[in-house]
């Protein structure tokens, strides 16, 4: 596997891997991979003939009080893993490569990015928008893969490639989740064995109210109980649970498909999001 830092080699690498019509699927991440990342990276190499995976830990999308510093970062031990996954190419540039002085330009999200997250992180859907431009320009891939475990970033960046004309394909890939539910996140790392332990009590409240929102039950009471039971389940705080209209994530306050029920909580210093569909 080719692990490239700077931009003039990586067009050149990337021209190569292209020649003879070759396709290219980038996997963008912050690194710290686990299943849920392989995931997508399988399904890069079923709908492309070669597969970019990037790690760049973006400062732009982290708030002044964020976990930038702290986020966990080990290229060793996910470029041995990309390796085993058969990636040809690791683009794994640095701050000053990606955002060199002078870097005036960034994107604005409007609507998309107003609540959920971009409620909570003001500023971050600007930042996740800029950089994933960024890397489709760097990388040029015919498709790029995002977890629906972020469901607004999803959202948000099907919406930025369809605004600003990007020419490439944007797939879904499922959550992938540890077996008591939890959805696999880089983040899960932080929680001691006790939290972890009650980080269950996510996904069940979600799960719970998903099935009966679905079943007719009303919407406002499913998603107060499901708060209730996510704090009653050891986490510190909820910063949502919300119903909203899957595509353009606007709350619905009656269940109507296709719906999401979106939500992030806090247990100790930890931010953890989930989601979950409701309905067929
Ligand atoms: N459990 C998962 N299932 C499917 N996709 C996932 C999962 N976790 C992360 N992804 C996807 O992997 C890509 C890179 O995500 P990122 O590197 O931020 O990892 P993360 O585990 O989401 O970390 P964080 O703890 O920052 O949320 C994103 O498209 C994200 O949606
Ligand atoms: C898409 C992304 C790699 C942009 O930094 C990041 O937000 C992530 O890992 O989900
Ligand atoms: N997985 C989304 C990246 C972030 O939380 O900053």
């Amino acid at each position: 596997m080719q692990i490239i830092r700077d931009i003039a080699t990586l067009h050149r690498a990337v021209t190569a891997l292209k020649q003879g019509r070759k396709s290219v699927a980038l996997v963008p991440t912050m690194g710290a991979l686990h299943a849920g990342h392989l995931s997508l990276v399988r399904m890069a190499r079923r709908v492309a003939d070669h597969v970019v995976v990037s790690i760049f830990v973006n400062p732009t999308q982290f708030g002044p009080n964020e976990d930038y510093a702290a986020y966990p970062r080990d290229e060793a031990r996910d470029a041995a893993l990309l390796v085993e996954e058969g990636v040809g190419l690791l683009w794994a540039p640095d701050v000053a490569t990606m955002y060199p002085a002078g870097h005036g330009t960034h994107i604005e999200v409007a609507e998309l990015g107003a609540d959920y997250c971009g409620a909570a992180r003001p500023g971050h859907f600007d930042g996740v928008a800029t950089v994933v431009a960024k890397l489709f320009n760097q990388v040029r891939p015919d498709v790029a893969i995002f977890g629906e475990k972020d469901w607004q970033q999803l959202a948000i960046i099907r919406r930025m490639a369809r605004d600003l004309d990007f020419a490439l394909d944007i797939l879904g890939a499922p959550i992938a989740r540890d077996p008591d539910g939890l959805a696999l996140s880089s983040r899960n790392a932080y929680l001691s064995k006790e939290q972890r332990g009650a980080a269950a009590a996510f996904p069940d409240a979600l799960k719970t109210a998903a099935k009966a929102i679905a079943g007719g039950a009303d919407v406002a009471a499913s998603l107060a109980a499901a708060e209730t039971a996510i704090v009653a389940g050891g986490f510190d705080s909820v910063d949502y649970v919300a119903l909203a209209d899957a595509a353009s994530l606007e709350r619905l306050t009656t269940f109507r498909e296709p719906a999401r029920l979106l939500a992030a909580a806090r247990i100790g210093k930890t931010r953890l999001i989930d989601n979950y569909p409701v309905g067929g």
